[in-house]
């Protein structure tokens, strides 16, 4: 195995998927990791691009199966997860894995794979910007909206836990900083 891996986790709203994909853009030899969920698709989302749509039965035959290095039930009957064959599969074709998963799947994928992974955590500048910002995307019910905004502040709790915590104010400025600690972290 080669390659080395990123994991990014936040709160939901937090920017995480604006920085990863302004990260996906740059000379990194960065893959972004497509878990897997038994939510359905959003929007445009399509199977095998942003995630692997399974049902809920299909999800837990194969925690049953031994299949992910990790998995949660980020909400309930929410199942995400990270397939082991997946990420063993790029990291032996010596490719960087990008993960955007949440806060205890970040810690569980940084213990399994030690050195070989750089763990960043998001923050937002505040719980009120955090809701605006999830509003302002307008992909989520007032409901779902409301149960992200409840988890945040248990998921906060877990920066400290990170390698690198960067709080996403200035788009711009958390952009470049991630840049720069992860060219670092894979030049050495
Ligand atoms: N620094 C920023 N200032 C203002 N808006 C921002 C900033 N960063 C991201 N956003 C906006 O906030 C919204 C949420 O960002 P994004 O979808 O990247 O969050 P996320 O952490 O990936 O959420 P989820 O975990 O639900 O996928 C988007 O509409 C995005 O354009
Ligand atoms: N533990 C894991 N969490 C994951 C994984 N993939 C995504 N996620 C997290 O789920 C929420 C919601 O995502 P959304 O696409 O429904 O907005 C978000 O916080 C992700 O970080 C995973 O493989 N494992």
């Amino acid at each position: 195995m080669n390659g080395k891996l990123i994991i990014f986790s936040a709160p939901s709203g937090s920017g995480k998927s604006t920085i990863i994909n302004y990260l996906l853009k740059q000379d990194l030899n960065l893959q972004f990791s497509i878990s897997a969920t038994s939510r359905p698709p959003r929007g445009t989302e399509q199977n095998g691009v942003e995630y692997f749509f399974l049902t809920p039965e299909e999800f837990k035959r194969r925690i049953a199966n031994g299949e992910f290095v990790e998995y949660e039930e980020v909400y309930p009957d929410r199942f995400y997860g990270t397939l082991k064959s997946q990420v063993e599969k790029q990291l032996t074709e010596g490719q960087n894995i990008i993960f955007d998963v949440d806060v205890v799947g970040g810690c569980n994928i940084k213990q399994f794979y030690g050195e070989r992974a750089l763990s960043v955590f998001i923050q937002p500048p505040s719980i009120d910007e955090l809701r605006k910002r999830l509003e302002g995307r307008g992909t989520d019910s007032p409901e779902t909206i409301e149960s992200r905004i409840a988890k945040a502040s248990f998921e906060l709790s877990y920066a400290p836990k990170f390698d690198l915590v960067i709080v996403n104010d200035n788009l711009e400025a958390a952009e470049t900083q991630a840049l720069e600690a992860i060219r670092k972290f894979l030049a050495q």
